[in-house]
Parts: structure tokens; sequence; C-alpha cells
């Protein structure tokens, strides 16, 4: 699959999408206008970064590598993860990782064509066909996407993702190459277009105002209202790394975050906040539904110095909130089959899911009904 030059029409200007009024409206909101979540929500994930080589060097990365220390994934250490993953009661393959890496980097472009492989997207079409091979459904977060690389993935993917972060230009968004908001929102567009269930989400403490954050979140509910397609939305705050010196927000501007998504977002879209980088226990009744992938066996490879909760521990924070906790897949139950959900609607599943991705499901018997009640 080459890349052809992208064109204007896959923009889309954050201005285009809100008003000021409506932003206005949601500043105003606080944790007392909203109700906390009747159930939390998790997903157990093996983590694979197929490469740390990336076309963009945010400064609150530690992620990327420069040029001569990037590495890829070899196509064993795939499979050899997968099947760590499968073993450990697993049902998601997470794929994320440097965005669009073979474009600056002739290593990795050399590299992926002495495996077979044009592009970096090809190989990981790849990587989730093994992954489902294994039994794992594929959730991938490649960063930014034009419609018709989205469309292919969709095929091999469960759910797919890219966080916004912000609608606002903000300077760690720096250097030749960078991330902007136009390219994101226009990722999220082209997922919506091509009628993938998507995970997106906000990064708080990276420069952006509140009002910036209020209107990244009214960005997304647009884009939600005309495609269908957001299952869950990241408030995600960022951390401190070897590489940056972030502060991290405080517990109050991410209770006000939280409240603004929830109150922002239609109900039938979860918002989750990461139970290893955020303080979890103190945004469950700003309307926390869903604490994202979780993994058993592997790190959270972004952001590595902070390690997973133990299972045990998700139980104690659903229980002090006085809510159950349940395993879901990395697709939200209103996307999937009626055989895995709690009302039994048929959502037109085929069309969210592509065959090789509802034959896979068919392995889950634990999901039957909808997702198990830890
Ligand atoms: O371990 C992580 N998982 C991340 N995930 C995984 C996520 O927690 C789950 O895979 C989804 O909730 C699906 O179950 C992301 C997925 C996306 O689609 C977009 C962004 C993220 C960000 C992270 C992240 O920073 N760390
Ligand atoms: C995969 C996602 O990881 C997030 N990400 C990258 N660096 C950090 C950090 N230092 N702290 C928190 N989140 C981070 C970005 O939001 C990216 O989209
Ligand atoms: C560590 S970020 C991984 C995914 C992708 N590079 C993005 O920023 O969206
Ligand atoms: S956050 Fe993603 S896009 Fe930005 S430098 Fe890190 S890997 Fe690259």
């Amino acid at each position: 699959m080459s890349r052809a030059p992208e064109t204007d029409d896959e923009r889309v200007a954050p201005s285009t999408l809100v008003d000021d009024d409506a932003v206005d409206a949601l500043l105003g909101t606080t944790p007392s206008d909203v109700d906390s979540a009747p159930e939390l929500t998790f997903a157990r994930n093996v983590f694979l970064p197929l490469t740390t080589a990336c076309r963009y060097t945010c400064t609150y990365c530690s992620f990327y590598d420069v040029p001569g220390e990037a590495t890829l994934m070899p196509p064993e250490s795939v499979r050899e993860q997968l099947r760590h993953g499968a073993d450990a009661g697993c049902t998601e393959a997470l794929f994320t990782f440097g965005d669009a890496p073979d474009e600056r980097y002739t290593q990795v472009h050399d590299q992926l064509d002495e495996w077979g492989y044009d592009t970096v997207l090809d190989y990981l079409v790849d990587a989730c066909e093994m992954a489902l091979e294994e039994g794992l459904l594929p959730h991938s977060n490649p960063g930014d996407l034009r419609q018709s690389e989205i469309a292919r993935l969709a095929e091999v993917n469960a759910s797919m993702g890219v966080m916004i972060e912000t609608t606002a230009n903000v300077d760690a968004h720096a250097g030749n190459r960078q991330k902007t908001p136009e390219r994101r929102l226009g990722t999220l567009r082209a997922a919506g277009e091509a009628g993938v269930p998507f995970t997106t989400g906000i990064l708080v403490g990276i420069g952006e105002t509140r009002r910036d954050r209020a209107e990244s979140l009214l960005a997304i509910r647009e884009l939600h209202e005309r495609y269908d397609h957001v299952q869950e939305v990241i408030v995600q705050n960022v951390v401190p790394n070897e590489r940056s010196d972030f502060e991290r927000p405080s517990v109050e501007t991410m209770r006000e975050t939280v409240a603004m998504a929830r109150a922002a977002l239609p109900a039938e879209v979860s918002v989750q906040v990461p139970p290893n980088l955020s303080p979890t226990r103190e945004l469950l009744d700003c309307g926390v539904d869903d604490l994202g992938g979780v993994s058993p066996v592997t790190d959270d490879y972004i952001n590595p110095e902070y390690a997973w909760p133990a299972l045990d521990e998700l139980r104690d924070v659903a229980a002090e909130a006085g809510v159950p906790l349940r395993e879901r897949l990395p697709t939200h139950e209103r996307y999937l089959p009626p055989r895995f959900r709690r009302d039994g609607v048929d959502p037109a599943s085929g069309s969210w899911l592509s065959q090789p991705i509802v034959d896979a499901m068919a392995e889950l018997d634990r999901f039957v009904g909808g997702p198990p009640r830890l």
C-alpha cells in the first residue's frame, strides 16, 4: 500500500466543528452536574509496539526513538507475544506504535522490504491476522491514517483508535513534522466514513487551555453525531518521563475535564481514564465508566514507568465506587452481534465488523450475553 499525497479534503478545521456558545456552556460543567456510571469496564490486552520509529516528535513522548536506534518487532516476536497474551486470557491485541515510521526512516523501510512488506501498514495487516489466528481481537492505533488505509485495516480489526490529543496548536507538537489538529480530526472523520468502532480522546496538560479541552470534546461529539462510531473517549493526563517534565494536571483539573467529557458526549459513548496514569479513584464520581485496556502480561510501552494495576486492585476500585466490574472486549457492546449483548439487539453488526472479526468473536464463549461480571 503506497501513500498517496494527502489532499485537503482529508483535513477538518476545528473551527468548523464547534460554536462558541456551546463551548461556554460546557465550561460551566462541574462534577456535581454529572451522574456516576452504573458499572466499570476494562479489556484484558497484550501490547505489541511494532516499532518505536515515528515521523513525529511530540515533546511529551518517551516512546519514539531517534533514527539509528529505532526498532521493528520481528514477526516471530509478534507471534510469541500474541501466544503469551492468549495464554493469559487476553482478548485484545493492542497494536500501537510510531506514526508512519517508514516515511522517515530508511532503515525501517529496508527492514520491512526484506520481510516482504511495502509499508508498515502491510506488516500491521499481517500482524492482525496472526492475532486472529491466536484467538485475539486486534485493536490498532497506528496514528494518523487516511480513509483507504482505515478501510483496509477495518477488515482485520475489532476496533481502532487515535487520540485527538487537542484541537489547539500547542508547542508540544514540535518539530518539522507535527501532529496537527486538522490531520487528527481528519483521521477521526475517516474512521467514521469507514464505519469502524473507534476510540479517541484528549491528552490533558500539554499546553492547552480549559477552553481548548472543551472545544476538543465538542469536536469529537460533532464527528460522532455524524457517524455514530466513537465507542469511548479517553481523558488521559500527561505524565512526566525520562524525556520530558510536563507537570501532571491537578486532580481538580482532571475532575473538571472528565465531567466535561461526560456532559459533552452522548450516553452511549464511554468515558475512559487509564488506571495506571490517572488518580482513578478520585475521578469515578465524575462519570468515568471504563478503565481501558489493562495488561496482565505486557507493560504500557508508551509509559513504561507506570505499571498496570492487578485485577484485584481494579476490583477494589469498583467496590469502593459501589459498582460492578465487567470485562469487555476491545469493541464496546453496542457494536457487537446480538449474542454478545445484554439487550440481544442486532446493530446491523455486519456493517460495523468484518466476517473474520465476527468469526474470531464466535470463539469467545465467556462473553455471550454481554460483558461478564468479575
Ligand atoms: O496502554 C495504553 N493503551 C492505550 N490505548 C489502548 C486502550 O486502552 C484500549 O486498547 C482500548 O480501550 C480498547 O480496548 C489506546 C487506544 C487507542 O485507540 C488510542 C489511544 C490509546 C492510548 C493508550 C495508552 O497510552 N496506553
Ligand atoms: C498513544 C497515546 O499515548 C499518549 N501519550 C504519549 N506520551 C504520553 C505521556 N507522557 N503521558 C501520557 N500520555 C502520553 C498520547 O495521547 C498518544 O496518543
Ligand atoms: C505513543 S503514541 C502511539 C500512537 C501514535 N504514534 C499516536 O501518537 O497516535
Ligand atoms: S506520541 Fe505517538 S506520534 Fe507523538 S512522538 Fe510519540 S509515538 Fe510519535
